[in-house]
């Protein structure tokens, strides 16, 4: 038994012939958010929907919760919650009334039911409205409603297929805040989202879907390191001192007018302990360091790009002297 929440190995999807999901690997360690991001159509819903046993995979090995899709889905099941696109709210009853439904589905005895809904309209802020039928609600109610009713079961994986498309920034931000309480309480979420800062946010490991395949993964951190673009930039207040690391410094992009210098970097530890040794080695002192790192968008554009996937991998070091620029590119982290 593995502490991967969600194991999978190869999967594989096709509508007719269109390839969807072409042999991806998946790992998600438990109590960990996980997200898979791709742009319109790559493929995210229909790897929600196999992994949280909707529809069934071509082909692949996998697992979730510890048991195997194909042979024992309804072990699965029981594990996990899906909430996303496909909303389960009933807009025709309140919203106690739809917690209480699920509670009956999860065979909660009544007094249980009754318990496990009022805790949850209380968690989810929903105490006020919940004598008042769903339909009534706003976007952001319901999604908390929807989330509230995927909770009476206790599940320990959660599937949020695009939990917070369409809410407005204060909606989305108390999402965010019940994500992460989820996590702090074990629970694993697998989170499809379109939205790069939600990732960035929220999510300890990203995988980038693209033409079937994963194009990247890693931490928000690791992909933004994987395309050119990150740079550290020193500013002077001293004219001379400007002067002096200028001359030094060989290939920096030079701003005379800021005084500031912009040297090619990914930002990481030794990247920047090599370039603070330069600048003493040199006896120069800049008054400001400032690393700037690609942001999710620009990984986003340059993974899944109209000519699909172009994953390029900086190379490029800090533009110190040769002799102290031996360090290897693996992150510091
Ligand atoms: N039942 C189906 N029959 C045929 N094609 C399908 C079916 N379901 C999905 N597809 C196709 O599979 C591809 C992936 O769809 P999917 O909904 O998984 O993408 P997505 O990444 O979730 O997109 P979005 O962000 O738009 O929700 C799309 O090209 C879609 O048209």
């Amino acid at each position: 038994m593995t502490s991967l929440a969600i194991a999978a190995n190869g999967l594989r999807k096709s509508y007719g012939d269109k390839v969807v999901l072409d042999g991806i690997d998946l790992a998600v360690p438990a109590g960990t958010v996980f997200s898979l991001l791709g742009p319109n159509g790559a493929g995210k819903t229909t790897a929600v929907k196999i992994l949280s046993t909707l529809i069934s995979a071509d082909g692949g090995d996998l697992h979730v919760a510890g048991h195997d899709l194909a042979a024992d889905p309804q072990a699965v099941r029981a594990a996990i919650g899906v909430t996303g696109q496909f909303s389960a709210v009933d807009g025709l009853i309140t919203g106690e009334e739809n917690m209480l439904l699920m509670a009956d589905l999860h065979h909660l005895s009544k007094r249980e039911g009754r318990r496990v809904a009022t805790e949850l309209l209380e968690r989810f802020d929903l105490v006020e409205a919940a004598k008042k039928p769903a339909a009534s609600y706003s976007g952001g109610m319901k999604r908390r409603l929807d989330i509230a009713m995927t909770l009476v079961g206790s599940p320990r994986i959660i599937f949020l297929d695009e939990p917070t498309t369409g809410l407005d920034p204060r909606s989305r931000h108390n999402m965010w805040g019940i994500i992460r309480e989820l996590v702090s309480d074990g629970v694993t979420v697998f989170l499809t989202t379109q939205y790069l800062d939600e990732a960035d946010e929220l999510a300890d490991r990203i995988a980038v879907l693209s033409d079937g395949k994963i194009a990247a993964e890693g931490s928000a951190d690791e992909l933004k390191r994987l395309i050119p673009g990150g740079h550290v930039r020193l500013r002077f207040a001293d004219p001379a001192a400007y002067r002096s690391a200028s001359a030094a410094l060989r290939e920096v992009t030079r701003d005379d007018e800021a005084l500031s210098l912009q040297l090619p970097s990914d930002g990481s530890q030794r990247e920047l302990r090599s370039i603070l040794n330069w600048l003493d080695s040199v006896g120069v002192e800049a008054d400001e360091l400032t690393v700037h790192t690609p942001d999710l968008d620009d990984v986003f554009f340059a993974l899944t790009g109209p000519t699909g996937s172009t994953s390029s991998t900086s190379s490029t070091g800090p533009t110190v002297p040769a002799a102290q620029n031996d360090q290897s590119k693996e992150t510091a982290r």
